[in-house]
């Protein structure tokens, strides 16, 4: 098991693999749909909740602008209604003072009350702390009521008696018509008044509020009641108000807070009244639940992450165990790795088995190729290079062995008389003669034209003698088709009683071949216990 890893290991991972392609496309097709599932969502949901709340701003501020309306409009009415009361009464102050009082606290609208003659001289007032009764008014509001001589919403101003107010009033008219002055009602802005009944128990704690300007964009209603009499400029919503329009915007405030804001106007007034809240107070309940959604999906998500990992790793394994094998092809442990793979889908399993029947050919083929470069193509003898390594290794076991050199007889007349295909054709027959008569273990060679070597290892000299002269007898006895008869000259030397170095040996052989042939050939002739003729 170790081994096999060590041998998974054996690849370096300089590139980028299966398993990795694998993770990241995954990783990537699972987290761009996930990612861009969620920030549209969160656009959607969040474009939804902006419109969602502009419009109900929107509602809002139409509804607050219909009750102030509405309030004003009711104020004016009982203004007109004390007006017709008092036409009869204007030169009865106690009456005018009680009226004043009724006015006042009956309806609750107004912070004060003031009735005037037509210079503006006070007839009578509510509450009389005022001090102003006795006195000629000229203020704003009352120069607007005196000139208009009709109902009046003012704009603000700073009253006589240092009060920051919207003065409300209609004439006084006799029944024959005759101007005799007016009855108004203050509203003090920077007071608890009317205007914070109305619209000041709206506030909200989730940061939503309502002012109101006036057309001058006066703030004439704030809750905070420092911001009264400010003057707003730059002000999309407030620009837009005061021309008498009514709608939704996001907007920036005095701070740089960005602001959702609902607008609509007071008609009998003209003034513009906003409901608001801040962007990011909206906001903020989505981004809690988009988290919320997120934390939820990341338990989910990770263990996603480990299913993908693990699966990545499990379709990788094989491909990459096969590289791998692909890449230690020439180890002869390869085959036996290759083996083991566990290859669990059809991709890996096919390249598997392609693979191991490649090795196996390959396998073949080199052992094929190393045998082929140590035989003579013609015999299927061992050639020159197979005796050399037969030699070491009988050299590097210390094993004795015989040496027989062997020499087909005026083998040049075969040649010349049957031709050189039938010459071959005596040289396969002595091979495979040779091969009859050697053991397992002994190396039968080819070694030049016609010139073959037996090696005999373990086996003493005569017992090689022995073997060379069976082998003589049978080329002797053998028939071969067109050319008859053969025989063979042959010489033996044994290592290492012949001599103790082995090419000396070997050309002990040799000289036993010769001296063979010189002694008439067909025979066999030994290199130490002399030779051993033999006559056909
Ligand atoms: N057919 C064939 N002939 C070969 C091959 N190699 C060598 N020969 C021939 O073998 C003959 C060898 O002749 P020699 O060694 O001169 O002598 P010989 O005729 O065998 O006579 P002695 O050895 O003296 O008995 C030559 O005619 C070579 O051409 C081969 O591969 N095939």
């Amino acid at each position: 098991m170790k081994k096999s890893n060590t041998w998974r290991r054996s690849l370096a991972p300089s590139r980028l693999d299966l398993r990795r392609l694998i993770l990241a496309l995954t990783i990537a097709s699972a987290l761009i749909p996930f990612i861009n599932t969620f920030y549209a969502g969160y656009l959607v949901q969040r474009q939804q909740l902006i419109d969602t709340t502009l419009e109900g701003h929107h509602a809002y501020a139409t509804k607050l602008a219909k009750s102030t309306d509405d309030f004003l409009q009711s104020a004016l009415q009982q203004l007109a209604y004390s007006a017709q009361l008092m036409a009869s009464h204007m030169k009865e102050p106690g009456y005018l003072t009680q009226e004043a009082h009724r006015l006042r606290l009956q309806t609750k609208s107004f912070n004060s009350v003031t009735i005037i003659d037509p210079t503006g001289y006070v007839l009578a007032t509510s509450p009389e702390t005022l001090q102003i009764k006795g006195k000629t008014l000229q203020s704003a509001g009352v120069v607007e009521t005196l000139t208009k001589r009709g109902p009046v919403v003012s704009q603000p101003y700073l009253s006589t008696a240092g009060n920051y107010i919207v003065f409300i009033s209609q004439p006084i008219f006799s029944t024959d018509g005759q101007y005799l002055g007016a009855v108004g009602g203050s509203v003090y802005l920077k007071e608890d008044n009317i205007l914070d009944t109305l619209l000041g128990s709206h506030f909200y704690q989730d940061g939503t509020y309502v002012y109101v300007v006036d057309k001058n964009k006066h703030i004439i209603y704030h809750p905070d009641s420092q911001r009264v009499g400010d003057r707003v400029i730059n002000n999309d919503v407030i620009n837009s108000v005061i021309k008498g329009e009514s709608g939704a915007a996001t907007v920036f405030n005095s701070k740089g807070v960005e602001m959702l804001a609902g607008y609509a106007i007071i008609p009998v007034a003209g003034w513009g009244i906003v409901a608001q809240r801040p962007k990011a107070t909206t906001l903020a309940p989505l981004n809690k639940l988009m988290r919320a959604v997120l934390y939820k999906t990341l338990p989910i998500a990770l263990v996603m992450l480990v299913v993908i990992w693990w699966s990545a790793r499990r379709i990788a394994s094989p491909l990459r165990q096969l590289a791998n094998g692909a890449h230690d092809m020439d180890k002869p442990e390869t085959a036996q790795n290759i083996q083991a793979v566990k290859s669990w889908y059809f991709e890996s399993h096919e390249l598997k088995k392609a693979m191991l029947k490649g090795l196996n050919r390959l396998q073949r083929n080199i052992t094929k190729l190393r045998e082929d470069v140590n035989t003579d193509p013609l015999t299927g003898l061992g050639n020159r290079r197979h005796l050399e390594a037969a030699v070491t290794a009988f050299q590097t076991q210390e094993l004795s062995f015989s040496v027989i050199a062997i020499d087909i007889d005026h083998f040049k007349r075969i040649n010349d008389s049957f031709g050189h295909d039938t010459g071959d054709e005596v040289l396969t027959q002595l091979a495979h003669t040779m091969r009859e008569v050697s053991r397992v273990g002994d190396v039968a060679c080819r070694v030049g034209g016609e010139e073959f070597l037996l090696l005999l290892p373990n086996t003493p000299l005569d017992a090689a003698a022995n073997a060379a002269e069976r082998l003589r007898q049978l080329v002797e006895d053998m028939a071969l088709a067109d050319v008859g008869h053969i025989t063979i000259s042959l010489g033996v030397a044994h290592w290492p009683d012949s001599d103790m170095d082995i090419k000396a040996v070997f050309q002990q052989a040799d000289a036993m071949l010769y001296a063979a042939k010189r002694s008439g050939r067909n025979r066999v002739m030994v290199s130490e216990a002399g030779s051993m003729p033999h006559k056909t």
